[in-house]
């Protein structure tokens, strides 16, 4: 699903529901009890007739796009062309459009992906899905590990997307009757603007009405799904299960802790597939839970005793030998609830959980020496949004209203740090409503640069696309001073009078830190207001483990005398 995902070969083969719970009318038939139907003109023009810009991604049995409904509506546009799928001798419901329109109907759930309504054109089918604007999950794991500018995913972002997928799958499960996604993996969990995970792509799913020995089960008579995580038993038997199912989404637990994926092509075999979860974390031997912690992904700031929890109950989902050992979905809803009640998020202001362009659990060794997960670090300034194109900016929580910037390059002994499209997708997708604006924002659109004091601030145009600074129009190449306060605008057009879709204010970052950050942050530490002796800011400590609140370090001007702050030192490099 996510582009660059590793798997090599998403479907095993394809579906084949056994004759009891079979569908025997036709799709048109069954189709036209459900109301939605789209007419082919509109969906046309909703694509600006299939433009490619307008792609989303392809799966296996075509591509997606994003559309604009007559309304203004939003929406992603399964395609699906019968004639190639029947050219490869697969036929209407094995494509999985009967199944996916007949199943997504009936769901009515915030965790699984709306099916807003359908149509059909000579050989193509179209499913017309709600737009979920925030990518996959499998995506955002590949984004926060990437060496170069690197989009945190920060601890409670992925339990909460791990909860919502379960409460999704759990409505499935207990619903009657009983339904089977079939294909669960972190690249079909979809996330909307503000970071709601949904089950999406059900078009290998099935219901169930029978019991057998296990429970509901079914039996198909091909195997389907997703090397890595399809559960072994099922690999053998055909037989899909609840238990099958809670393996799949084990699976995607581990994942989610390590950032490791459970199948990747193999680099040794051409075309041959490894099994990085199995072979690393080997989670039926003694000792996993224990390797999981220590894999776990340290770029999501894990708080301390979490990674472990987590671990536990993913490698109780992925028993591969005594299945009913395996939790249902329920238990799993229950027991993430329970994780995000025992470590809630923190406060914004100070919290790791400010998601697109917020800094991230380095270590201050890693931080200071530049090494790491990523060679980024956190700038001392932020951007705050003023105003957007048809947003109304005091709707959006706090921390969602700040881009973080972060030094990502050095040049001259200054420190630079770039913003556009590219750096911080997520945060102007959720800030303009209207995606041709959002385009209108360059991929590298300018770059924040500095002296390490910090001092000398200032910005320099680098897109095709000009912006504004405090008014006055900066094209590509132009550098202007920066001041705290000064405001970053993008214009409209070029021409006419300079009317602004986007406004953002220069200003300090309220800056965070985790020091001693092993797996979990142990403090916080935010700028305070003062300016002490030669140091330009006193860094106010908001929280540290151990210690509780605001009240329990007092601001002071040399950290490095005090012992409760003995990595402080390290993280004095931009100052
Ligand atoms: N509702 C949606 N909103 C936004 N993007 C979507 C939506 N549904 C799918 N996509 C995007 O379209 C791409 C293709 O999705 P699709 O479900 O067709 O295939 P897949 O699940 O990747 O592959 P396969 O069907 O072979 O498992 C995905 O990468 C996803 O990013």
């Amino acid at each position: 699903m996510a582009p660059g995902a590793p798997i090599l070969a998403p479907r095993v083969g394809m579906v084949m529901v056994p004759e009891s719970h079979r569908p025997t009318i036709r799709v048109s038939d069954m189709l036209s009890g459900i109301s939605l139907r789209y007419d082919y003109e509109e969906l046309k023009v909703a694509t600006r007739d299939w433009s490619k810009s307008r792609q989303l991604g392809s799966g296996s049995y075509g591509a997606v796009f994003k559309g604009e409904m007559e309304d203004g509506t939003e929406v992603a546009i399964k395609m699906i062309d019968l004639g190639a799928l029947g050219a490869a001798g697969q036929t209407e419901d094995m494509a999985g459009f009967e199944e996916e329109v007949k199943n997504l109907s009936k769901f009515r759930h915030p965790n699984l992906v709306t099916l807003i309504g359908w149509g059909k054109h000579e050989q193509f089918r179209y499913l017309v899905y709600e737009l979920m604007t925030g990518g996959d999950v499998y995506d955002r794991l590949l984004k926060s590990r990437k060496r170069d500018h690197p989009v945190p995913f920060l601890w409670c972002d992925r339990v909460s997307a791990l909860l919502d997928a379960a409460s999704g799958l759990s409505h499935m499960h207990n619903s009657k009757p009983k339904a089977f996604h079939r294909d669960i993996k972190a690249a079909n969990i979809l996330l909307d603007r503000h970071g709601t995970a949904k089950m999406a792509d059900f078009g290998l799913s099935c219901t169930s009405s029978g019991k057998g020995q296990r429970g509901h089960q079914v039996k198909v008579k091909t195997i389907s799904g997703t090397p890595g995580y399809a559960c072994p038993i099922y690999a053998r038997t055909g037989t899909v299960t609840e238990f099958s199912e809670v393996y799949s989404f084990g699976m995607v637990i581990l994942e989610v802790l390590t950032s490791i994926p459970p199948a990747t092509a193999d680099p040794s075999k051409p075309g041959g597939i490894a099994y990085p979860i199995e072979a690393q974390l080997l989670p039926g031997s003694a000792g996993a839970v224990e390797r999981c912690v220590q894999a776990a992904d340290r770029t999501a700031a894990w708080p301390k005793g979490l990674p472990e929890d987590l671990a536990s109950l993913g490698i109780r989902c992925v028993n591969a030998s005594d299945e009913e050992s395996r939790p249902r979905f329920v238990e799993v809803v229950r027991s993430l609830r329970l994780l995000l009640e025992k470590y809630p998020r923190p406060q914004a202001g100070t919290s790791p959980c400010h998601g697109s362009g917020y800094l991230e659990n380095v270590s201050s060794q890693e931080m200071s020496q530049g090494s790491g997960p990523s060679p980024s670090r956190p700038a001392p300034f932020s951007l705050e949004l003023v105003a957007a194109d048809g947003l109304q900016v005091e709707s959006l929580p706090q921390q969602r209203r700040h881009l973080h910037l972060m030094a990502s390059g050095e040049a001259g002994g200054r420190l630079t740090a770039p913003v556009g499209r590219q750096y911080q997708q997520d945060l102007f997708e959720s800030w303009l409503q209207n995606p041709e604006l959002c385009s209108c924002i360059s991929r590298l659109s300018f770059e924040v640069s500095w002296a390490p004091g910090p001092s000398d601030m200032q910005i320099t145009a680098k897109g095709n696309n000009p912006i504004t600074l405090n008014g006055h129009i900066l094209a590509r190449g132009d550098s202007m001073a920066l001041d705290l306060g000064s405001e970053v605008g993008f214009p409209y057009s070029q021409t006419g009078e300079l009317a602004l879709f986007l406004r953002l204010r220069f200003r300090r970052a309220a800056a965070v830190e985790y020091l001693n950050a092993a797996v979990a942050p142990t403090a916080v530490l935010d700028f305070g207001e003062e300016r002490l002796g030669s140091c330009p800011w006193v860094l106010r400590c908001s929280f540290v483990e151990g210690l509780g609140g605001e009240a329990a370090l007092q601001p002071r001007s040399d950290p490095k005398k005090d012992p409760r702050c003995g990595e402080l030192t390290s993280f004095f490099w931009w100052l």
